[in-house]
Protein backbone atom coordinates (compact mmCIF):
# COMPACT_ATOMS: atom_id res chain seq x y z
CA UNK A 1 0.00 0.00 0.00
CA UNK A 2 1.56 3.48 -0.87
CA UNK A 3 0.92 6.45 2.00
CA UNK A 4 -0.20 9.34 1.06
CA UNK A 5 2.32 11.84 0.60
CA UNK A 6 2.95 14.69 3.12
CA UNK A 7 5.41 17.33 3.91
CA UNK A 8 8.56 16.45 4.92
CA UNK A 9 9.83 16.39 8.75
CA UNK A 10 10.75 20.09 9.53
CA UNK A 11 12.69 20.32 12.27
CA UNK A 12 11.58 23.16 14.95
CA UNK A 13 8.27 23.55 13.31
CA UNK A 14 5.76 23.69 16.76
CA UNK A 15 3.25 21.36 16.78
CA UNK A 16 -0.22 23.18 15.51
CA UNK A 17 -3.16 21.98 17.20
CA UNK A 18 -6.95 21.78 15.95
CA UNK A 19 -10.45 20.66 16.47
CA UNK A 20 -12.33 19.21 14.29
CA UNK A 21 -16.26 19.22 14.85
CA UNK A 22 -17.82 16.73 13.17
CA UNK A 23 -21.37 16.22 12.21
CA UNK A 24 -23.24 13.21 10.22
CA UNK A 25 -23.11 15.03 6.92
CA UNK A 26 -25.84 16.34 4.70
CA UNK A 27 -26.92 16.35 0.36
CA UNK A 28 -25.11 19.04 -1.56
CA UNK A 29 -28.34 19.91 -2.97
CA UNK A 30 -31.89 19.03 -2.21
CA UNK A 31 -32.24 17.17 -5.65
CA UNK A 32 -32.78 13.25 -5.81
CA UNK A 33 -29.20 12.83 -7.55
CA UNK A 34 -27.31 14.96 -4.65
CA UNK A 35 -30.22 13.31 -1.81
CA UNK A 36 -28.99 9.45 -3.99
CA UNK A 37 -25.39 10.40 -3.77
CA UNK A 38 -25.50 11.07 -0.05
CA UNK A 39 -27.16 8.42 0.98
CA UNK A 40 -25.22 5.90 -1.08
CA UNK A 41 -22.06 6.77 1.42
CA UNK A 42 -24.00 7.09 4.57
CA UNK A 43 -26.29 3.80 4.17
CA UNK A 44 -23.66 1.76 2.67
CA UNK A 45 -21.53 2.52 5.93
CA UNK A 46 -21.51 -1.16 8.05
CA UNK A 47 -22.09 0.70 11.25
CA UNK A 48 -25.11 2.50 9.88
CA UNK A 49 -26.92 -0.54 8.63
CA UNK A 50 -25.80 -4.03 10.04
CA UNK A 51 -27.20 -6.09 7.98
CA UNK A 52 -24.38 -8.43 6.42
CA UNK A 53 -23.40 -6.38 2.96
CA UNK A 54 -24.27 -9.71 0.51
CA UNK A 55 -27.59 -9.36 1.85
CA UNK A 56 -28.12 -5.20 2.32
CA UNK A 57 -26.35 -4.30 -1.13
CA UNK A 58 -28.86 -5.59 -3.47
CA UNK A 59 -31.63 -4.22 -1.01
CA UNK A 60 -30.10 -0.52 -0.90
CA UNK A 61 -28.87 -0.29 -4.62
CA UNK A 62 -32.19 -1.99 -6.22
CA UNK A 63 -34.25 -0.66 -4.04
CA UNK A 64 -33.77 2.12 -1.61
CA UNK A 65 -31.47 4.50 -3.89
CA UNK A 66 -34.30 3.96 -6.09
CA UNK A 67 -37.15 5.22 -5.12
CA UNK A 68 -35.54 7.10 -1.95
CA UNK A 69 -34.00 10.03 -3.11
CA UNK A 70 -36.72 11.54 -4.66
CA UNK A 71 -38.98 11.43 -1.78
CA UNK A 72 -36.18 12.50 0.65
CA UNK A 73 -35.04 15.26 -1.77
CA UNK A 74 -38.77 16.95 -1.67
CA UNK A 75 -38.15 16.92 1.97
CA UNK A 76 -34.84 18.67 1.77
CA UNK A 77 -36.48 21.15 -0.09
CA UNK A 78 -38.56 22.11 2.54
CA UNK A 79 -36.06 23.39 4.69
CA UNK A 80 -33.28 24.42 2.45
CA UNK A 81 -32.18 28.15 2.46
CA UNK A 82 -30.47 30.42 0.54
CA UNK A 83 -27.71 29.66 2.78
CA UNK A 84 -28.28 25.94 1.97
CA UNK A 85 -28.81 22.97 4.11
CA UNK A 86 -29.55 24.35 8.06
CA UNK A 87 -27.67 21.13 9.32
CA UNK A 88 -24.12 22.17 7.30
CA UNK A 89 -24.64 26.09 7.84
CA UNK A 90 -25.43 25.47 11.67
CA UNK A 91 -22.65 23.23 12.00
CA UNK A 92 -20.11 25.84 9.96
CA UNK A 93 -21.16 28.66 12.64
CA UNK A 94 -20.22 26.21 15.73
CA UNK A 95 -16.86 25.95 14.39
CA UNK A 96 -16.38 29.38 14.08
CA UNK A 97 -17.68 30.75 16.98
CA UNK A 98 -15.88 28.02 18.75
CA UNK A 99 -12.65 29.09 17.43
CA UNK A 100 -13.30 32.67 18.68
CA UNK A 101 -14.47 31.52 22.08
CA UNK A 102 -11.01 29.70 22.43
CA UNK A 103 -9.21 33.08 20.91
CA UNK A 104 -11.05 35.08 23.54
CA UNK A 105 -9.24 33.11 26.13
CA UNK A 106 -5.90 33.06 24.42
CA UNK A 107 -5.94 29.32 23.37
CA UNK A 108 -4.53 29.13 19.78
CA UNK A 109 -6.22 26.21 18.19
CA UNK A 110 -7.76 25.94 14.53
CA UNK A 111 -11.82 24.77 14.58
CA UNK A 112 -12.65 23.05 11.36
CA UNK A 113 -16.09 22.06 11.10
CA UNK A 114 -16.21 18.82 8.92
CA UNK A 115 -19.12 16.45 7.93
CA UNK A 116 -18.83 11.91 8.15
CA UNK A 117 -20.72 11.58 4.69
CA UNK A 118 -20.67 14.15 1.86
CA UNK A 119 -18.60 17.68 1.92
CA UNK A 120 -16.43 18.96 3.79
CA UNK A 121 -15.58 15.81 4.02
CA UNK A 122 -12.94 14.41 6.98
CA UNK A 123 -10.07 12.93 4.75
CA UNK A 124 -10.01 16.88 2.82
CA UNK A 125 -10.09 18.31 6.07
CA UNK A 126 -7.44 16.24 7.86
CA UNK A 127 -5.26 16.36 4.61
CA UNK A 128 -5.48 20.41 4.69
CA UNK A 129 -4.79 20.66 8.69
CA UNK A 130 -1.93 18.30 7.61
CA UNK A 131 -0.28 20.14 5.21
CA UNK A 132 -0.82 22.81 7.86
CA UNK A 133 1.61 21.62 10.08
CA UNK A 134 -1.02 20.70 12.31
CA UNK A 135 0.02 18.05 14.55
CA UNK A 136 -2.64 17.68 17.47
CA UNK A 137 -5.96 17.06 16.53
CA UNK A 138 -8.89 16.81 18.86
CA UNK A 139 -11.79 14.78 17.53
CA UNK A 140 -15.28 16.36 18.40
CA UNK A 141 -18.25 14.49 17.16
CA UNK A 142 -21.74 16.44 17.28
CA UNK A 143 -23.33 13.87 18.51
CA UNK A 144 -23.59 14.23 22.42
CA UNK A 145 -24.90 10.96 23.35
CA UNK A 146 -22.51 7.95 22.42
CA UNK A 147 -23.92 5.29 19.24
CA UNK A 148 -22.19 2.68 17.46
CA UNK A 149 -24.02 4.08 14.24
CA UNK A 150 -22.39 7.60 14.88
CA UNK A 151 -19.53 8.32 16.87
CA UNK A 152 -17.91 4.86 15.66
CA UNK A 153 -18.61 5.67 12.71
CA UNK A 154 -16.69 9.04 13.07
CA UNK A 155 -13.58 7.09 14.64
CA UNK A 156 -13.53 4.36 11.73
CA UNK A 157 -12.78 6.99 9.03
CA UNK A 158 -9.95 8.99 11.44
CA UNK A 159 -7.96 4.97 11.96
CA UNK A 160 -8.68 4.78 8.26
CA UNK A 161 -7.16 8.06 7.34
CA UNK A 162 -4.55 7.28 9.39
CA UNK A 163 -3.86 3.62 8.06
CA UNK A 164 -2.77 5.99 4.69
CA UNK A 165 -0.27 8.49 6.57
CA UNK A 166 3.40 7.91 7.55
CA UNK A 167 3.53 10.81 10.15
CA UNK A 168 0.19 9.93 12.06
CA UNK A 169 -0.84 12.90 14.74
CA UNK A 170 -1.78 12.74 17.71
CA UNK A 171 -5.33 12.37 18.69
CA UNK A 172 -8.19 12.98 21.20
CA UNK A 173 -11.42 11.51 20.97
CA UNK A 174 -14.31 12.80 22.60
CA UNK A 175 -16.94 9.76 22.54
CA UNK A 176 -19.82 12.03 24.59
CA UNK A 177 -21.16 14.72 26.44
CA UNK A 178 -24.82 13.88 26.98
CA UNK A 179 -24.52 14.81 30.91
CA UNK A 180 -22.00 17.65 30.60
CA UNK A 181 -23.47 20.63 32.63
CA UNK A 182 -22.93 22.99 30.43
CA UNK A 183 -25.05 21.17 27.65
CA UNK A 184 -27.67 20.33 29.76
CA UNK A 185 -27.78 23.53 31.19
CA UNK A 186 -28.01 24.93 27.44
CA UNK A 187 -31.15 22.60 26.99
CA UNK A 188 -32.66 23.80 29.94
CA UNK A 189 -32.30 27.80 29.22
CA UNK A 190 -33.58 26.83 25.67
CA UNK A 191 -37.07 25.40 27.43
CA UNK A 192 -36.69 28.39 29.56
CA UNK A 193 -37.01 30.87 26.93
CA UNK A 194 -39.31 29.11 24.88
CA UNK A 195 -41.82 28.96 28.21
CA UNK A 196 -41.54 32.38 28.49
CA UNK A 197 -42.04 33.47 24.76
CA UNK A 198 -45.14 30.82 24.60
CA UNK A 199 -46.73 29.60 27.41
CA UNK A 200 -45.54 26.46 28.64
CA UNK A 201 -47.09 23.34 27.67
CA UNK A 202 -48.99 20.57 29.44
CA UNK A 203 -45.74 17.90 28.43
CA UNK A 204 -42.94 18.28 27.21
CA UNK A 205 -41.54 15.72 24.47
CA UNK A 206 -38.07 14.89 24.12
CA UNK A 207 -37.34 13.38 20.99
CA UNK A 208 -33.93 11.96 20.32
CA UNK A 209 -33.22 10.07 17.31
CA UNK A 210 -33.99 6.09 16.82
CA UNK A 211 -31.73 3.44 16.03
CA UNK A 212 -32.30 -0.60 15.95
CA UNK A 213 -33.39 -1.86 19.20
CA UNK A 214 -31.04 -4.52 18.67
CA UNK A 215 -28.34 -2.30 18.95
CA UNK A 216 -29.22 -1.40 22.73
CA UNK A 217 -29.56 -5.52 23.08
CA UNK A 218 -26.04 -5.88 21.92
CA UNK A 219 -24.18 -3.32 24.12
CA UNK A 220 -24.82 0.43 22.36
CA UNK A 221 -24.87 2.85 25.56
CA UNK A 222 -27.06 5.33 23.42
CA UNK A 223 -30.29 4.70 24.97
CA UNK A 224 -29.02 4.51 28.26
CA UNK A 225 -27.31 8.15 27.54
CA UNK A 226 -30.72 9.38 26.43
CA UNK A 227 -32.07 8.24 29.25
CA UNK A 228 -29.59 10.22 31.04
CA UNK A 229 -29.82 13.33 29.16
CA UNK A 230 -33.68 13.39 29.75
CA UNK A 231 -33.41 12.79 33.10
CA UNK A 232 -30.83 15.97 34.02
CA UNK A 233 -32.53 17.93 31.69
CA UNK A 234 -35.66 16.96 33.79
CA UNK A 235 -34.36 17.77 36.86
CA UNK A 236 -32.90 20.83 35.84
CA UNK A 237 -36.38 22.18 34.87
CA UNK A 238 -37.73 21.11 37.91
CA UNK A 239 -40.57 19.43 36.29
CA UNK A 240 -42.25 15.83 38.04
CA UNK A 241 -41.18 13.07 35.88
CA UNK A 242 -44.90 12.53 34.69
CA UNK A 243 -45.11 15.73 32.49
CA UNK A 244 -41.96 14.61 30.44
CA UNK A 245 -42.35 12.16 27.94
CA UNK A 246 -38.82 10.49 25.68
CA UNK A 247 -39.54 9.35 22.47
CA UNK A 248 -37.77 8.25 19.29
CA UNK A 249 -37.86 9.20 15.85
CA UNK A 250 -36.78 9.00 12.67
CA UNK A 251 -37.44 5.34 12.41
CA UNK A 252 -35.80 3.38 8.67
CA UNK A 253 -36.80 0.28 7.78
CA UNK A 254 -39.10 -2.71 9.38
CA UNK A 255 -37.39 -3.46 11.82
CA UNK A 256 -38.14 -2.70 16.05
CA UNK A 257 -36.02 0.50 16.90
CA UNK A 258 -36.27 2.06 20.21
CA UNK A 259 -39.51 2.79 21.63
CA UNK A 260 -41.84 4.30 22.22
CA UNK A 261 -41.64 6.17 18.29
CA UNK A 262 -42.60 10.09 18.25
CA UNK A 263 -45.44 10.20 16.34
CA UNK A 264 -47.39 7.63 17.92
CA UNK A 265 -46.66 8.93 21.29
CA UNK A 266 -47.86 12.11 20.09
CA UNK A 267 -50.95 11.72 18.78
CA UNK A 268 -52.11 9.49 21.86
CA UNK A 269 -51.46 12.53 23.84
CA UNK A 270 -54.14 14.33 21.70
CA UNK A 271 -56.36 11.39 22.22
CA UNK A 272 -55.90 11.51 25.76
CA UNK A 273 -57.06 14.89 25.64
CA UNK A 274 -53.72 16.86 26.16
CA UNK A 275 -53.86 19.98 24.07
CA UNK A 276 -50.91 22.10 24.79
CA UNK A 277 -46.94 20.32 24.19
CA UNK A 278 -43.88 21.65 23.20
CA UNK A 279 -41.35 19.27 21.61
CA UNK A 280 -37.93 19.45 21.35
CA UNK A 281 -34.87 17.13 20.70
CA UNK A 282 -31.69 17.39 22.59
CA UNK A 283 -29.64 14.54 20.56
CA UNK A 284 -29.73 16.80 17.77
CA UNK A 285 -27.03 19.95 18.31
CA UNK A 286 -28.11 21.50 15.00
CA UNK A 287 -31.67 22.11 13.00
CA UNK A 288 -31.72 19.31 10.43
CA UNK A 289 -33.96 17.59 8.00
CA UNK A 290 -35.53 15.28 11.26
CA UNK A 291 -36.19 18.13 13.08
CA UNK A 292 -37.25 20.86 10.97
CA UNK A 293 -39.41 18.28 8.89
CA UNK A 294 -40.03 15.64 10.31
CA UNK A 295 -41.02 17.05 13.83
CA UNK A 296 -41.54 20.53 13.46
CA UNK A 297 -44.04 19.89 10.26
CA UNK A 298 -45.35 15.91 9.84
CA UNK A 299 -45.22 14.96 13.75
CA UNK A 300 -46.83 18.38 14.26
CA UNK A 301 -49.59 17.75 11.67
CA UNK A 302 -50.26 14.55 13.04
CA UNK A 303 -50.35 16.52 16.43
CA UNK A 304 -53.11 18.80 15.25
CA UNK A 305 -54.79 15.83 13.13
CA UNK A 306 -56.73 14.39 16.36
CA UNK A 307 -57.17 17.32 17.98
CA UNK A 308 -54.04 18.93 19.42
CA UNK A 309 -54.14 22.81 19.56
CA UNK A 310 -50.85 23.73 20.60
CA UNK A 311 -47.46 22.35 19.45
CA UNK A 312 -44.12 24.76 20.64
CA UNK A 313 -41.35 23.45 18.65
CA UNK A 314 -38.26 24.22 20.55
CA UNK A 315 -35.33 24.65 18.47
CA UNK A 316 -31.92 22.98 18.72
CA UNK A 317 -28.89 24.44 20.27
CA UNK A 318 -27.44 25.93 16.57
CA UNK A 319 -25.57 29.09 17.81
CA UNK A 320 -26.90 29.21 21.45
CA UNK A 321 -23.89 31.33 23.99
CA UNK A 322 -24.96 28.78 26.39
CA UNK A 323 -23.79 25.84 24.33
CA UNK A 324 -20.98 27.04 22.59
CA UNK A 325 -19.51 27.40 26.25
CA UNK A 326 -19.92 24.01 26.51
CA UNK A 327 -18.35 23.07 23.54
CA UNK A 328 -15.74 25.44 24.74
CA UNK A 329 -15.55 23.32 27.84
CA UNK A 330 -15.39 20.12 26.57
CA UNK A 331 -13.17 21.28 24.23
CA UNK A 332 -10.77 22.39 27.31
CA UNK A 333 -10.98 19.32 29.03
CA UNK A 334 -9.89 17.33 26.38
CA UNK A 335 -7.30 19.78 25.32
CA UNK A 336 -5.85 19.42 28.92
CA UNK A 337 -1.64 18.85 28.47
CA UNK A 338 -1.60 20.13 25.03
CA UNK A 339 -0.20 23.25 26.86
CA UNK A 340 -2.37 25.16 23.45
CA UNK A 341 -2.54 28.64 25.58
CA UNK A 342 -0.08 31.37 23.81
CA UNK A 343 2.91 32.28 25.07
CA UNK A 344 4.91 30.04 26.63
CA UNK A 345 6.23 31.00 30.10
CA UNK A 346 2.34 30.84 31.64
CA UNK A 347 1.09 28.39 29.78
CA UNK A 348 0.85 25.49 31.62
CA UNK A 349 0.11 27.36 34.66
CA UNK A 350 -2.72 29.23 32.62
CA UNK A 351 -4.35 25.93 31.06
CA UNK A 352 -4.41 24.44 34.92
CA UNK A 353 -6.27 28.12 36.13
CA UNK A 354 -8.25 27.94 33.37
CA UNK A 355 -9.43 24.14 33.82
CA UNK A 356 -9.51 24.60 37.50
CA UNK A 357 -12.68 27.30 36.42
CA UNK A 358 -14.32 25.57 34.32
CA UNK A 359 -14.25 22.40 36.61
CA UNK A 360 -15.73 25.33 39.70
CA UNK A 361 -18.12 26.41 37.26
CA UNK A 362 -19.41 22.91 35.62
CA UNK A 363 -19.69 22.33 39.53
CA UNK A 364 -22.01 24.79 40.75
CA UNK A 365 -24.70 24.18 37.62
CA UNK A 366 -24.62 20.22 38.29
CA UNK A 367 -24.07 19.77 42.14
CA UNK A 368 -26.27 16.44 41.74
CA UNK A 369 -24.76 14.75 39.24
C1 LIG B 1 -30.34 2.75 9.43
C2 LIG B 1 -30.51 3.99 9.30
C3 LIG B 1 -30.15 5.09 10.23
C4 LIG B 1 -29.59 5.08 11.51
C5 LIG B 1 -29.17 3.89 12.35
C6 LIG B 1 -29.46 6.46 11.92
C7 LIG B 1 -28.93 6.90 13.14
C8 LIG B 1 -28.75 8.23 13.48
N1 LIG B 1 -28.88 9.35 12.67
C9 LIG B 1 -28.61 10.50 13.39
C10 LIG B 1 -28.67 11.83 12.95
C11 LIG B 1 -29.19 12.24 11.71
N2 LIG B 1 -29.79 11.46 10.75
C12 LIG B 1 -30.17 12.23 9.69
C13 LIG B 1 -30.75 11.80 8.51
C14 LIG B 1 -30.95 10.47 8.15
N3 LIG B 1 -30.83 9.36 8.95
C15 LIG B 1 -31.07 8.21 8.21
C16 LIG B 1 -30.96 6.86 8.65
C17 LIG B 1 -30.39 6.46 9.88
N4 LIG B 1 -29.95 7.23 10.90
C18 LIG B 1 -31.38 8.63 6.87
C19 LIG B 1 -31.70 7.69 5.73
C20 LIG B 1 -31.31 10.03 6.83
C21 LIG B 1 -31.44 10.93 5.58
C22 LIG B 1 -32.73 11.52 5.36
C23 LIG B 1 -33.74 10.54 4.85
O1 LIG B 1 -33.62 10.09 3.70
O2 LIG B 1 -34.62 10.21 5.63
C24 LIG B 1 -29.83 13.60 9.99
C25 LIG B 1 -30.17 14.83 9.15
C26 LIG B 1 -29.24 15.09 7.99
C27 LIG B 1 -29.59 16.33 7.24
O3 LIG B 1 -29.10 16.43 6.12
O4 LIG B 1 -30.28 17.25 7.69
C28 LIG B 1 -29.22 13.61 11.24
C29 LIG B 1 -28.63 14.78 11.98
C30 LIG B 1 -28.28 10.08 14.72
C31 LIG B 1 -27.91 11.04 15.85
C32 LIG B 1 -28.35 8.68 14.77
C33 LIG B 1 -28.11 7.75 15.87
C34 LIG B 1 -28.08 8.02 17.13
FE1 LIG C 1 -30.28 9.38 10.98
FE1 LIG D 1 -30.92 1.74 28.46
Amino acid sequence: MAFRPEPAYQHGRKAGTAIVLCNLGTPDAPTPEAVRSYLREFLGDPRVVEIPPMLWKPILHGIILRTRPAVSAKKYASIWTPEGSPLLTWTLRQAELLSQWLQERGHDVEVRAAMRYGKPGLDATLDALKADGVQRILVLPAYPQYSGTTTASVLDKIFQWSAEVRSVPEWRFVNRYHDHPLYIEALARSVRRHWEANGQGERLVLSFHGVPERTHTLGDPYHCECRKTARLLTEALGLPPDRVLMTFQSRFGKAKWLEPYTEPSVVALAQQGVRHIDVMCPGFTSDCLETLEEINMEVRHAFTEVGGERYGYIPCLNDDATWIEALGDISLQHLAGWNTLKGNAEAARGEQEALAASAARARTLGATQ
